[in-house]
């Protein structure tokens, strides 16, 4: 095996000041956000927007761990279906902070005059939104105990609204919130919660944080999987270079962004980005065919016996069944994208799906399912309903849901059910089995959804299909 050569980056790092902070420094971020800065600042652009990372969850203590004695620095390995391999050395997060170690120092770098934008890869979790009503949960014990007056804060809420609140006190600016993360309308959610948290502290100041904080929504993509061991190994034997936290990705890149940014930005347009007035439709398309396709085939995928999405899409029937449900169930419920081919679109994303490289886990993408279900597949389905589309396929889905939440795959091995309302699902998907609709009940997840006969009964069918033959029988059926 030949020993590639990996130049650390070309440019000079003294010197960059920071002008972005980053909450949720994980794999996407590293992959995605903080390469495109990196390349501007390969192009000589970009030096007055090096990148603040902050970690605000106690777990963030790894990466806190991983890149301070880095540097920040960290290698970014593209790994291309053929086997090649590209990687680079990404210098653009100048700084990291770990909120629980120094919450001060966080407020104060977000509230520092260089600070224009604060930027967001928090999971859809991070927004602590009810799913069904969209409204910001204000009973959440973190949210309450920071709304207190004088509280040191422990949420994204109590960061960024302290923040823009001693911005507001010293006359300066407020920064720019610009959410990265997966949610339909990402920017108007950011101002719907971060607004509505502030106007617990204060009305007025939640007025004005919904009034004069600009939060420009955007669609980004980048299948970015969990570093493993064999990742940090394969970037000691090919790159002689011992990273303590890597990250691997597929080589597609995309970022759809608004153009709403007043106290300026990065010319991220020189790095690819496409700055857009509305992101809606791209957003939408991205969502619906990309993730509720991932949703599509984790369930009945693990089900069926399969660990890796490559692995997944390998298999004829549930290739066949993630394509007809983009064809038949996704795609009528989308506008037309500016410049984009539908057609085109789905099958450069069969391919992304299909690249045996990346070994995206399934168990990745069934985790956390109720902050993604009901995000991404139900909005469709009501789509659907209302318009007399098919959604047979959809309901598969939910039901190879409710059967993956019972814990137990289709030998009796565990099932490891990640997702922050387990203790409530896993018991209500055990019931399923002499109460077939006790699941589709959660009006946390699903509204009135059950009381939809053209969707229950095909949840039905699948449920008892999946629990009588199996799911490589049921998908075969479908
Ligand atoms: N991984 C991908 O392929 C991908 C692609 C596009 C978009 N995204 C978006 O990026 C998000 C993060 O993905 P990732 O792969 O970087 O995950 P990750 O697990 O590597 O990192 C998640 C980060 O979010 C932080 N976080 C989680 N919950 C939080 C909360 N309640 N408050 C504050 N911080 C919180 C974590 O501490 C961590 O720093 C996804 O949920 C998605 O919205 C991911
Ligand atoms: O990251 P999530 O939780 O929004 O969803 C899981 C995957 O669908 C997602 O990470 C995709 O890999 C990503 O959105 C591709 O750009």
């Amino acid at each position: 095996m030949t020993m590639l050569d990996l130049a650390a980056p070309p440019y000079d790092r003294a010197g960059i000041r920071t002008g972005i902070v980053h909450l949720g420094v994980g794999g996407f971020h590293r992959a995605h956000q903080a390469l495109a800065v990196d390349e501007l600042l390969r192009r000589g652009e970009a030096r007055e927007w090096g990148i603040c990372g902050v970690g605000l969850l106690p777990g963030d203590a790894a990466m806190r761990d991983a890149l301070r004695p880095q540097d920040g620095l960290y290698t970014l390995v593209t790994k291309h279906a053929d086997g090649g391999l590209d990687a680079r050395v990404v210098g653009s997060i100048v700084e990291y902070l770990f909120a629980p170690d120094d919450p001060e120092a966080v407020l104060e770098r977000m509230a520092h005059p260089d600070t224009r934008i604060v930027s967001l890869t928090i999971t859809e979790g991070g927004y602590n939104f009810d799913q069904v009503t969209g409204a910001f949960d204000t009973s959440a014990p973190d949210v309450v105990a920071d709304a207190r007056p004088g509280a040191v804060p422990t949420t994204v809420f109590g960061f960024v609204v302290e923040a823009l609140a001693r911005r507001r006190t010293r006359g300066l600016p407020p920064f720019t919130v610009m959410s990265c993360d997966n949610v339909q309308g990402n920017g108007e959610m950011a101002r719907a919660v971060f607004a509505a948290f502030a106007g617990l502290r204060d009305p007025e100041l939640g007025r004005w944080v919904h009034d004069a904080v600009a939060f420009p929504s955007s669609m980004v993509d980048r299948i970015t999987p969990v570093t493993t061991e064999a990742d940090r190994a394969l970037v000691a034997e090919r790159f002689g270079v011992q990273d303590r936290w890597p990250v691997v990705a597929e080589p597609f890149f995309q970022w759809v962004l608004e153009d709403r940014f007043p106290l300026g930005r990065p010319p991220l347009e020189h790095a690819g980005v496409q700055l857009v007035a509305d992101v809606e439709p791209y957003e939408l398309m991205k969502l619906r065919l990309l993730n509720a396709s991932h949703q599509a085939m984790a369930y009945l995928g693990r089900l069926a016996g399969h660990r890796y999405a490559h692995e997944a899409m390998a298999d004829p029937d549930l290739a066949r069944f993630v394509r007809d449900f983009m064809d038949r169930e996704a795609t009528p419920t989308l506008a037309p994208v500016p410049g984009v081919d539908l057609e085109e679109y789905k099958a450069t994303l069969m391919e992304r799906f299909g690249n045996p490289e990346v070994r995206d886990t399934l168990a990745r993408l069934g985790s956390e399912t109720s902050d993604r279900i009901p995000k991404f597949l139900v909005p469709l389905v009501r789509d659907q309903l209302r318009t007399g589309g098919e959604v047979t396929r959809s309901a598969a889905v939910v039901a190879s849901w409710a059967r993956y939440a019972e814990g137990v795959d289709e030998q009796g091995e565990p099932i490891e059910v990640v997702d922050r309302l387990a203790d409530r699902l896993v018991p209500l998907a055990r019931s399923q089995r002499t109460d077939p609709l006790a699941f589709l009940r959660s009006p946390m997840l699903f509204g009135s959804l059950v009381e939809e006969p053209r969707f229950v009964e095909p949840y039905l069918d699948a449920l008892d299909s999946l629990h009588r033959v199996g799911a490589r029988a049921t998908l075969a059926a479908l």
